[in-house]
C-alpha cells in the first residue's frame, strides 16, 4: 500500500538575498524524506531559520523545490500540477489579515476555489459555502461580511474553511496558531481535531511549541539548519533518549503548560 504523502530527497537552495548573480546558493533544505498516512498529523519543529516554512511550503506547491520527488497516493505530483494538489493539498498561514483578501466578503474568498477548481452551478457553491462556514463554527451569514468586521479568530476560522472547501486530504498550517491569544488558540485546535475526525484531514503542521505538538501530533519531523536531524512517531520521540537539541525542543516550556498532556484524544484547555 502506498503512502498518503511521501517525500523523497526534496531540497531547496536559494540566491541569498541581496547577493551577487553569481554568488553561491545557500542551502535551506537539504535532502529530506517522510511519509504521511491519512488520518495522521505531522509536526515540523526547528529553530528560526531552520527550514521549516520552505519544506512545508513546496509540500503546498507555494514554493518549488530544487530537486527531489513529492509522492501523493503513489502518484509522483509535480511542482507544476496545481489543480491536483490544490485539490489535495490546501494551506493555512500563520497571519489570516495577511492571507485573506480585505476587499472580498467571506463568501466571495470561499467561492474562489470552487470556481477554479469545481463545475458547480451558483445555488450549489453557495450552499457548499453555508455548510463550510457551518464546519468551522461560523454562521451562513458570515458570508456577507468582510474580514476586518471579524476577530481574529473568526478569521482564522475562515482561512481554515477556505482550507478544507475542496474537501481537501492534506491540510498544511504554518505556524496557523501562534498569532492567537491562549483561549481561541485552544477552541482553533479543537475545530482542527473535529475535522480531522469527521474529514479524515491529515495535518501537517508547523509549530514552535511543545505543548501543541505533544497534544496533536502522531509523528514529528525536527529540522537543523535545513537538515532533518530527526523523524519518528511522537511517542517514540518523548520516550527515547535523544540528541540534546531534540531534547530541548521537545520540553522547553512544558512545565508552564502542564495541563496539556500526551493524550492526543483529550481537548485543550486553557
Ligand atoms: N525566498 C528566499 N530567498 C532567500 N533565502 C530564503 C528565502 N526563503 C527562506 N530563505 C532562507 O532559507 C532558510 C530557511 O528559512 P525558513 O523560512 O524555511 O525557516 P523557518 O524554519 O521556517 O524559520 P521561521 O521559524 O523563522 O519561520 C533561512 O536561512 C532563510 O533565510
Amino acid at each position: 500500500m502506498s503512502h498518503l504523502l511521501e517525500a523523497v530527497d526534496l531540497f531547496k537552495t536559494f540566491r541569498p538575498r541581496r547577493a551577487w548573480p553569481w554568488s553561491k546558493k545557500s542551502v535551506a533544505l537539504e535532502p529530506t524524506s517522510f511519509t504521511l498516512e491519512a488520518g495522521e498529523t505531522l509536526a515540523i519543529m526547528g529553530e528560526t531559520g531552520s527550514g521549516k516554512s520552505t519544506l512545508s511550503k513546496i509540500i503546498a506547491g507555494v514554493e518549488a523545490p530544487s530537486g527531489g520527488e513529492l509522492y501523493l497516493n503513489g502518484q509522483k505530483l509535480n511542482y507544476a500540477q496545481s489543480k491536483r494538489r490544490c485539490q489535495n493539498i490546501r494551506m493555512v498561514f500563520q497571519d489570516s489579515d495577511k492571507s485573506l483578501n480585505q476587499q472580498l466578503t467571506v463568501g466571495q474568498q470561499l467561492e474562489e476555489p470552487l470556481l477554479f477548481n469545481r463545475d458547480m452551478p451558483s445555488s450549489e457553491r453557495n450552499q457548499l459555502i453555508n455548510s463550510t462556514l457551518r464546519k468551522v463554527g461560523l454562521l451562513a451569514e458570515h458570508a456577507a461580511f468582510y474580514p476586518h468586521m471579524l476577530s481574529t479568530g473568526q478569521k482564522q476560522r475562515v482561512a481554515i474553511a477556505r482550507a478544507i472547501i475542496l474537501d481537501p486530504q492534506i491540510v498544511v498550517a504554518d505556524e496557523a496558531l501562534v498569532a492567537l491569544d491562549p483561549s481561541v488558540r485552544a477552541q482553533i485546535i479543537n475545530l482542527m481535531l473535529d475535522l480531522q475526525k469527521d474529514m479524515g484531514i491529515s495535518y501537517i503542521i508547523v509549530t514552535h511549541s511543545p505543548q501543541i505538538v505533544k497534544h496533536i501530533a502522531d509523528k514529528i519531523l525536527i529540522l537543523y539548519r535545513g537538515k532533518m536531524i530527526a523523524f519518528n512517531e511522537t511517542e517514540r520521540l518523548l520516550t527515547e533518549k535523544q540528541q540534546p537539541y531534540v531534547e530541548t525542543l521537545l520540553h522547553e516550556h512544558l512545565t508552564n503548560h502542564s495541563q496539556i498532556t500526551g493524550n492526543s484524544s483529550a481537548k485543550v484547555t486553557e
